[in-house]
């Protein structure tokens, strides 16, 4: 295995209620087979983002060490991925497929719906970024809230619904509101028809997630996953959503593990990344492939960033993204990025 640094600015800052995020420091991941003397590469990629996983400096000791557990979830999830990528291109099938054999599900999807993320904002520059998303062709948009007071979010789910009235709308407070404040903004959320609303309450109360189901609107967890095991929040009611990171799970396997238990208790499970580079962006789109219907996903982040490691293989039409080629992760796309000596 070898790792190199790379550092990738947003186009601007995204609001959230943790502070907005700037820019995703990593490391690209290169694992080699030889497959019938044949020198076959696999790509993965480690972007910590602290509070959710490991910080950057122990993101690189793990890797330094080589086979990276759990306890960093960001450095096994470059390493595994590689690792999978490689065997995929190995036996000459998409990632997905590949995946999907060994969880054992059926075939896996050449395209899967996404939402758009909009950031925390004023209303007015709320509804115009929403109406830009559906305008470019997303049915789906999720909006960061938890930012500002209750009564200003309250006015931007209004604006948002006011500027896509139909679209399905979410929102995403990270884990910033108290039970009275969560319990009053999921009634406003009820009411203007917003599908779920991703982690309402801190990571840890799962059982005022729990109280806060059935009043209307879905309850999604995040932050709980990075912190809590999906058997613990299944056992606790404490979702209708899981929202699966493969960045802070440590990875593509574990990933998909965690959605099949969800599933298997009926708890419904999407995928997003942590706003990261191609290489993660795809893996976590070949996990989503792998999830029969699975609902729209929070993939779409590639405009989010002002630089990328390599051009993006997997175009957004019609509010979905499509599953590049195989072998591995996209066919010959990163082909520079595995052999980063050729031109
Ligand atoms: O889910 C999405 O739409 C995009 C990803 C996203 O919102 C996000 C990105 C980085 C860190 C945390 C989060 C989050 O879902 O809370
Ligand atoms: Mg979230």
């Amino acid at each position: 295995m070898r790792f190199d640094p790379f550092s990738l600015s947003l186009t601007r800052p995204l609001g959230t209620a943790n502070g907005p995020i700037e820019s995703r420091e990593g490391f690209l991941v290169r694992v080699s087979a030889n497959d019938d003397g044949e020198q076959v590469t696999g790509l993965g990629e480690a972007t910590p983002l602290p509070g959710w996983t490991e910080s950057l400096a122990d993101c690189r000791a793990a890797l330094e060490r080589g086979d990276p557990d759990a306890t960093t979830p960001a450095a096994r999830h470059g390493y595994s991925l590689a690792r999978a990528d490689a065997e995929a291109r190995e036996t000459d099938v998409r990632l997905c497929a590949r995946l999907a054999a060994e969880h054992g599900v059926g075939p896996s999807a050449d395209a899967v719906p996404v939402n758009a993320t909009v950031g925390d904002d004023t209303p007015t520059e709320t509804a115009d970024a929403v109406r830009e998303m559906v305008e470019s062709g997303f049915d789906v948009v999720k909006i960061k809230v938890g930012a500002r007071e209750p009564e200003a979010d309250r006015a931007r789910l209004r604006a948002a619904r006011d500027a896509a009235p139909d679209a399905e709308l979410r929102a995403d407070a990270n884990g910033a509101w108290g039970r009275e404040t969560a319990a009053e903004m999921l009634d406003a959320a009820a009411e203007l028809d917003y599908a779920y609303v991703e982690q309402p309450l801190p990571a840890d109360d799962l059982t005022g997630l729990a109280e806060l189901r059935g009043c209307g609107v879905g309850v999604a967890v995040d932050e709980t996953l990075a912190s809590h095991a999906v058997a613990a929040v299944l056992d606790a009611d404490a979702a209708d959503v899981l929202v699966l990171k493969p960045m802070a799970l440590g990875g593509p396997d574990r990933t998909l593990d965690a959605a099949q238990t969800a599933r298997d208790a009926g708890v419904e499970a999407i995928v997003t990344t942590t706003i990261d580079g191609v290489v993660a962006r795809l893996g976590a789109l070949h996990v989503a492939a792998a999830i029969p219907d699975v609902p729209a996903c929070g993939l779409a982040t590639g405009s989010l960033l002002a630089d990328d490691l390599a051009p993006d293989p997997a175009p957004i039409r019609e509010g979905a993204m499509s599953v590049p080629d195989g072998p591995g992760l996209a066919g010959d796309a990163l082909q520079a990025l595995s052999h980063p000596g050729d031109s």
